[in-house]
């Protein structure tokens, strides 16, 4: 079986443009990285996830197109059902996830690395306003939904913390040794 890499952490932390750095030496070890289904508009600036209406997202959802989906920040989100096929055949599979979710990742992938990408909250607002994707509205929504959840307090071992608070390039290695150290 290969490893489920579980990557979460605030909106803006960085977890999309951490996976797209670091997609080129994980796919070379033969990594998959996973497109999220989102019924968020194709045209919206971000990752490269499958936009889908809410009505279709449902209906994947109903004949079992996703090995796990979750809603939030008013959007539908689906991992696509093939990542268990990859897994079976031995490859490891990282998907962006949701800490609301992460106990029922858990539950359904018990082996998995779970990494919390954590960035100071002072620079977090700003690295939104720049991106530049949602409304001042929606930014400040996603940072309260951020008081949900305390990763300081979190007594959990198996969550791998992961700093991007400064250097970008920093954090890519960190994620690529944590990744390797696994295999190990
Ligand atoms: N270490 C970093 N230093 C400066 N800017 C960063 C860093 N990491 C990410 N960013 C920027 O922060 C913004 C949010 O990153 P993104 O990957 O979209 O986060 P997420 O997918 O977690 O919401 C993007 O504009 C990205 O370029
Ligand atoms: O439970 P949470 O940890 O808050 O996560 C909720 C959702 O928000 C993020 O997605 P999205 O790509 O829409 O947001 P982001 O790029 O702003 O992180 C994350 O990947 C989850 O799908």
């Amino acid at each position: 079986m290969g490893t489920l890499i579980y990557l979460i952490g605030p909106s803006g932390s960085g977890k999309d443009s951490l996976l797209q750095a670091a997609r080129p030496a994980l796919e070379a070890q033969g990594c998959h990285i996973v497109r999220r289904v989102i019924t968020r508009s194709a045209e919206a600036v971000g990752e490269e996830a499958e936009a889908v209406s809410p009505e279709q997202f449902d209906r994947m959802e109903a004949v079992g197109a996703f090995a796990m989906s979750w809603r939030a920040n008013g959007l539908a989100y689906g991992i696509p059902v093939q990542i268990n096929d990859w897994l079976a055949a031995g490859h490891d599979v990282l998907v962006n996830g949701s800490r609301a979710y992460l106990p029922e990742a858990r539950r359904r992938y018990p082996n998995m690395l779970a990494i919390l990408l954590m960035v100071d909250p002072a620079v977090l607002r700003q690295r939104l306003l720049a991106r530049g994707r949602e409304s001042v509205a929606e930014i400040d929504a996603r940072l309260a939904r951020n008081g949900q959840f305390q990763p300081e307090g979190d007594e959990d071992q198996s969550l791998h913390l992961l700093d991007n608070s400064s250097h970008f390039e920093r954090t890519v290695a960190e994620l690529l040794d944590l990744i390797a150290q696994q295999r190990r």
